[in-house]
């Protein structure tokens, strides 16, 4: 049904294109520009939530062709973790992420028109305690400044985890499944959220 849509993407991620191709969509990249800076008092989910939503907004679009955005925050004990500003930073995640549990949260919004359907979607991670020598490693080898929480499940991060519960590809950017479902709410019903 939704096979060869025609959509555009709102999001330089790499990674959010590869999901949406595999899904079989035909997809158009249009990165939006945002502050991502969180308002104060606002939670982890909230701040996703607003983030997606806006980037959605901010994308210019026919409004016949459905408009997709996302934004991704690693949480540990309510704090969002984003992309590191440089290695130092990441390193101080990745200290503070090992041991631990955190969530993965993405806010994804699908835009038609002046339509809007969104979701929030979670997943617990628990990662394994790492050395210090381990995670200068893993910087070493590794690509994280785009990366929220300064890992990337998708690559040598994976060994890292404990445990995990709710779906991967939230963790790695977008939730497909999820994504699909409002793309197809705000495609074939036309109700408005
Ligand atoms: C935790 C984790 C995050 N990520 C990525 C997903 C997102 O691309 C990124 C979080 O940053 P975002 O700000 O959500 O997205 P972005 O800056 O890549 O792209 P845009 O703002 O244009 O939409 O972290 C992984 O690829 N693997 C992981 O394991």
């Amino acid at each position: 049904m939704l096979a060869d849509m025609e959509v555009i993407l709102a999001s330089r991620s790499p990674r959010r294109l590869m999901l949406l191709q595999s899904a079989g969509l035909a997809v158009e990249v249009r990165p939006s520009h945002i502050d991502e800076t969180p308002l104060p008092g606002e939670t982890v989910a909230e701040i996703v939530a607003r983030l997606g939503r806006e980037k959605a907004m901010a994308c210019e679009a026919a409004p016949d062709i459905p408009v997709i955005a996302a934004d991704t925050l690693v949480a540990i004990n309510g704090k969002p973790l984003g992309q590191p500003a440089d290695l130092a930073k990441a390193k101080a995640m990745l200290m503070e992420l090992s041991g631990n549990t955190h969530h993965v949260f993405t806010g994804v919004t699908v835009r038609l028109g002046d339509r809007i359907q969104a979701d929030l979607v979670q997943t617990r991670v628990v990662f394994r305690q790492l050395s210090s020598e381990e995670i200068d490693t893993y910087l070493a080898h590794n690509e994280v400044l785009d990366k929220a929480g300064s890992y990337a499940i998708q690559g040598g991060a994976a060994s890292f985890i404990e445990a995990i519960e709710g779906p991967l590809d939230n963790v790695i950017g977008l939730p497909v499944r999820s994504t699909l479902n409002i793309l197809a709410k705000i495609t074939f019903s036309g109700t408005t959220t």
